[in-house]
């Protein structure tokens, strides 16, 4: 089947230069979210790749220029164990932004994993839907990561959650890792305003032409189901990432 989802690809040599255009991307959507509505709602990714960008985003040349207290931070997925462990999507946010920054625990909304999966996925969803009250849930950005597997947040290659068609958080079981985690399902993230993909290196040039370039296949390719309803849709890439796509498209 054709697709028809043309996304925004920033393609920069180096990773150094993704990470530092994706963290002037984001001062710009927080000042301009700031300025129109008082506040920013971010939902972060975790894994490897993000650690540098919350890094940078944390260093002196781009702290001050977020009204951070103005900063609400989510999690677009979260692996099932406590928020100390080395796996843990929070830990690294908590060491590599939310902590040096000094970000309120008020402005922190965590997946609470000392509750069995499913629990701790609905009571998030509650979280998610109290923060913005009688508003349709919108982040203003979703930070997204894409694995060598083409899976984004916890949406993994043939797993029940792809097929969800309610907006929230879902528990999923993951064969390949033997573990559950809970992730924000792909309606809600296609609401949000921006989608803003991170991903550089050359391991993941083949899942990047198969989810940005390839014929659709969302059980096999899951970040495929990444379309914004109405909001818009971010690549950022190093040329290693994009060294697979068509002429024209790098
Ligand atoms: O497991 C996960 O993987 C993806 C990609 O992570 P990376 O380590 O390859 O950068 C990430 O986006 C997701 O949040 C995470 O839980």
């Amino acid at each position: 089947m054709a697709r028809n989802n043309v996304p925004t690809l920033h393609v920069f040599p180096t990773p150094e230069e993704v990470l530092q255009q994706l963290a002037d991307f984001f001062v710009e959507l927080a000042t301009r979210a700031i300025a129109g509505h008082g506040t920013f709602s971010v939902a972060l990714s975790g894994g490897s790749s993000p650690k540098k960008l919350y890094e940078l985003l944390a260093s002196p040349a781009y702290r001050s220029r977020v009204q951070w207290e103005e900063v609400f931070f989510f999690f677009g997925d979260e692996r099932n164990v406590p928020p100390t462990d080395t796996e843990s999507n929070y830990r690294m946010a908590h060491e590599a932004l939310l902590g040096p920054l000094g970000i309120a625990p008020t402005q922190v909304f965590a997946v609470d994993t000392a509750l069995a999966p499913a629990e701790a996925a609905q009571r998030y969803s509650q979280s998610i839907t109290e923060f913005f009250g009688q508003r349709e849930a919108r982040f203003d950005l979703v930070l997204l990561g894409l694995g060598d597997n083409s899976h984004t947040a916890s949406l993994f290659p043939h797993t029940p959650v792809l097929a969800e068609s309610v907006a929230g958080a879902r528990e999923v079981y993951v064969e390949e890792k033997q573990a559950y985690r809970i992730t924000l399902t792909a309606p809600l993230l296609n609401q949000a305003q921006v989608v803003a993909f991170l991903v550089y290196g050359a391991d993941k040039a083949v899942a990047v032409q198969h989810v940005v370039a390839g014929e659709q296949d969302i059980a096999q390719f899951p970040a495929q189901l990444i379309a914004p309803t109405s909001g818009q849709l971010h690549w950022f890439l190093d040329d290693a990432a994009a060294s697979l796509l068509p002429a024209g498209r790098q």
